[in-house]
């Protein structure tokens, strides 16, 4: 029998490619909550409103990107799946809030070569920089000292940092460049600099943007050839992201698969036969375990065997997210865009806004989502804000900075604990270290999920699709 520990995209995709791989041994998935699709999660408002309180958009690009559309197409919902192309305002208008106003940042080529406050010079001085920097020999470093070291403080402080809160609600400061940032810190390593890198490498991938693909098979697909003619930046389904969890969920079902929802795993113990399970009050056998727990959650599970595997997955922190969905009668924004992010140095007590119903229109509704917390939950929320507070702090930044004169007609808060991990500096070399571990001690336990390898959707549907073809 294999395991499955988690229900969310990870843990359900881990099914699907057991189950699709034709092997006959028994899937069973526990999950410790009462619903699957873990952060993906689209509240369903009573006036037929959706308010996505995690993931909204999926990048549809490189690998990871066409092997989703591929998921799918497999599950035969491509009909709802709704792209957004790279000339949609949305796609091309990112903006931020600095010094008490929303800035443009640039979006084309040529706009790279003026100057576009709130930054003092054309970006394109960043790259001058760049070429008059020493090269400097790491093993890896914050996302921030990198930038600031090789494209200067203000792209640091206005672009990287609001970047690093709209991935992982984290502090640019303590996040690791080698692991999120692979290239740029190997273009240095290996080029002396990030500008001579982007050159050696910008003709040979020219062509391989969409193109970039495992096997063969990949490339016929109607969504990517979809996404590719349509230049989508990213995707999403007509009834919200979790109608992806909820069809994943019926398809491994319909195929064997048992899920066994309200069942938190607390102990694993590795024995001759494989693992042995602690769910609630029993026991259960597995031959393998997929895990697409956090991996702070893991540590806790393999600590009485496995100390020193405890102590390295304990150190993969995850950060808390207070999500704020708001509901405008009519059309209350005065702009096209994706939205805004704030620079942690602004000291505002929220991270930034979507404006979901401008990629996605419902009805005659301004539908926005504000995002707040993460690093800074404590230090600019309190150790437990009240629901009212957190709406309140959302409702007043949103009006004041959108010069919105309205109330909101609906509201939904959340406060999603521990919901996303923080890939801090060493973070590559430290799941090397787990990995190293778990084929050391011939552990049948395979590790998937936003803790390790990545942490958008794409990344942990791969995560779980190469976590399962180990297991076989
Ligand atoms: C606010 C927010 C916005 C995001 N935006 C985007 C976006 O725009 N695009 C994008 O691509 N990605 C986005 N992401 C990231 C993406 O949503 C997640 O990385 C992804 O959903 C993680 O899925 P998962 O299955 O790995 O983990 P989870 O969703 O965390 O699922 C893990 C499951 O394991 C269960 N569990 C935990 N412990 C146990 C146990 N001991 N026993 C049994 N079950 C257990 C949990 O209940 C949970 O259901 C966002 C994430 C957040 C939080
Ligand atoms: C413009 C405002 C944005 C806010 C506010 C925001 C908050 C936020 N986002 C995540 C996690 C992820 N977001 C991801 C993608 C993504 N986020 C934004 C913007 C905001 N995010 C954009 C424009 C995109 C699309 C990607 C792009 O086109 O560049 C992802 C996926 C990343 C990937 O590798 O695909 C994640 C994960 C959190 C936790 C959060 C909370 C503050």
């Amino acid at each position: 029998m294999q395991a499955i520990l988690g229900g969310g995209i990870s843990g359900l995709s881990a099914a699907h490619y057991l189950l699709k791989s034709g092997s006959n041994a028994k899937v069973l998935l526990f999950e410790g909550g009462g619903r699957v699709g873990g952060w993906i999660w689209t509240a369903k408002q009573k006036n037929g409103l959706l308010f996505e309180q995690g993931p909204r958009t999926i990048r549809p690009r490189f690998e990871t990107g066409l092997n989703t559309l591929r998921l799918v197409e497999e599950l035969g919902i491509s009909n709802l799946v709704t792209g957004i192309p790279s000339s949609h305002p949305t796609a091309k208008n990112r903006m931020i809030f600095v010094n008490g106003k929303l800035h443009a940042l640039p979006s084309s080529l040529p706009q790279i070569f003026l100057r576009q406050a709130p930054f003092s010079k054309p970006l394109a001085a960043a790259l001058l920089h760049d070429m008059k920097a020493a090269k400097k020999t790491l093993d890896d470093e914050s996302i921030y000292s990198f930038v600031e070291r090789r494209l200067g403080r203000e792209l640091a402080e206005y672009a990287i940092s609001p970047m690093i809160c709209g991935i992982c609600a984290g502090d640019a400061k303590e996040i690791s460049v080698k692991f999120l940032m692979k290239s740029l810190f190997e273009w240095e390593q290996t080029h002396g600099s990030i500008t001579k890198g982007l050159l050696a490498t910008a003709w040979k991938n020219r062509q391989k943007i969409w193109s970039k693909s495992p096997s063969a098979s990949l490339t016929n697909l109607d969504l990517a050839s979809k996404a590719k003619q349509e230049k989508w930046s990213v995707w999403s389904l007509k009834g919200g992201l979790e109608v992806l969890p909820q069809t994943l969920l019926k398809s491994i079902q319909s195929q064997g698969a048992e899920v066994e929802l309200n069942s938190c795993c607390s102990q694993i113990d590795f024995n001759k036969d494989g693992a042995l399970l602690t769910i609630g009050n029993k026991k259960i056998q597995a031959k393998n375990v997929i895990s697409t727990v956090p991996a702070q959650r893991l540590a806790l599970l393999v600590e009485r065997q496995h100390p020193i595997l405890s102590r390295e997955l304990s150190k993969i922190p995850c950060v808390t997210v207070a999500v704020v969905n708001l509901a405008f009668k009519g059309k209350v924004l005065n702009y096209n865009a994706f939205g805004f992010l704030i620079p942690p140095s602004e000291n505002k007590p929220i991270l930034g806004v979507i404006f979901d119903s401008c990629s996605f229109p419902q009805e005659d509704f301004t539908v926005l989502t504000v995002m707040m917390g993460g690093h800074w939950f404590e230090s600019r929320l309190g150790p437990s804000p009240s629901t009212k507070s957190i709406l309140n702090t959302a409702v007043d930044n949103v009006r004041s900075i959108l010069k919105i004169s309205d109330e909101p007609c609906d509201h939904h808060v959340s406060v999603l604990k521990d919901c996303i991990p923080q890939y801090i500096v060493g973070h590559y070399e430290r799941v090397e270290r787990i990995r190293d571990y778990i084929r050391k001690h011939k552990l049948p336990l395979f590790l998937a999920g936003s803790s390790f390898d990545g942490v958008g959707v794409n990344d942990v549907i791969f995560s779980a699709k190469k976590a399962a073809l180990m297991a076989l």
